[in-house]
């Protein structure tokens, strides 16, 4: 039996034919003694390895040829599709979202913090991250500035590589997102393309978007960092909000705005977000 993820074969075939040798998937050790497999649901004949349960590759629907370490080889088996792309693994047989969000008692989705600089987000984040938290809920924050000293460190602020930086946060969230965790994603994300693009990738409502409508002036008064006044100096070039485009959102699901000192601490905010998601049944399975 054969799996293809990517570009990287998993040939599955007996290492002895001695019962208790153990059966190479991949990566994976797999007991080839008939009788502990059937107990984990696998059938062993010569070769083939099947499952009955806990099938871990999605089924074809076509077949057609792919060459996978030079020898060529029929797609008409688990592990491929029939689209044109080989197909990733599909371990929905083993755990289904809706088994995680049980256990965790809470529904997966992505809140989507944008806003200038200096608007909040981080703070929000943590607020949000602590009130759900204490509220037993499992969260994690991807936040902007420090996603790039890692997964985004090859990233720039040009408008593409701003818009790769928006692209990769979404896909890890939407990882979170599946895991069954209230995913924190804050970063500026200025484009609206983008941050759309984000939305129709993730299944309906699973996609909450957050926007800190804090004036710049506000922003650049409060310049925690002194990029601001760097780039107002003109040592910054393409800072968001001075010379380079911040898209505000159209139609996001909670906009936070100051109101005049009247319940908009970061803790007020937070409980903005944490009454939208009980209200709308996020807060259980
Ligand atoms: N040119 C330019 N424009 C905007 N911001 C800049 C720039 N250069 C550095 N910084 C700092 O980077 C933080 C924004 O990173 P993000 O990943 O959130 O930005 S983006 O979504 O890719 O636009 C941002 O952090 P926050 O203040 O937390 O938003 C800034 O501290
Ligand atoms: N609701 C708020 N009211 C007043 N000041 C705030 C509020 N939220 C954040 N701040 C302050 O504004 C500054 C920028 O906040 P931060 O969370 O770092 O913004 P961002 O992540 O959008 O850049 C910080 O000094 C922070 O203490």
């Amino acid at each position: 039996m054969m799996t293809v993820v990517g570009n990287n074969a998993l040939i599955c075939r007996p290492q002895s034919e001695s019962c208790c040798a153990s059966m190479k998937l991949g990566v994976l050790k797999l007991p080839a003694c008939n009788c502990k497999a059937k107990s984990l649901g696998f059938h062993i004949t010569g070769t083939e390895v099947k499952t009955t349960f806990l099938p871990p590759v999605r089924k074809t629907e076509t077949s057609r040829t792919v060459h996978i370490n030079g020898k060529s080889a029929s797609s008409h088996q688990p592990g491929y599709n029939s689209n044109d792309e080989i197909s990733a693994i599909d371990f929905s047989g083993f755990s289904e979202k809706s088994d995680r969000q049980e256990l965790l008692q809470q529904r997966g989705c992505v809140i989507w913090i944008t806003g200038l600089s200096g608007s909040g987000k981080s703070t929000v984040a943590c607020a949000l991250g602590r009130g759900l938290h204490a509220r037993g809920k499992l969260t994690y924050i991807l936040d902007g500035d420090n996603v790039r000293h890692g997964l985004n460190r090859d990233l720039s602020f040009a408008a593409e590589d701003r818009a790769e930086n928006i692209r990769r946060i979404g896909e890890v969230a939407k990882l979170f997102v599946d895991a069954g965790v209230i995913c924190i994603a804050s970063l500026i994300s200025p484009y609206r393309e983008e941050r759309d693009a984000c939305r129709a990738s993730l299944p309906e409502g699973d996609f909450i978007e957050v926007f800190m409508d804090v004036p710049l002036h506000v922003c650049e008064a409060r310049d925690p960092k002194g990029l601001y006044k760097l780039a107002r100096a003109g040592k910054i070039k393409g800072f968001t909000g001075i010379d380079d485009p911040y898209e505000p959102p159209l139609k996001s699901e909670i906009v936070l705005r100051q109101n005049q000192g009247l319940c908009d601490s970061p803790d007020d905010f937070a409980d903005v977000v944490i009454s939208y998601l009980d209200k709308n049944g996020y807060l259980k399975a």
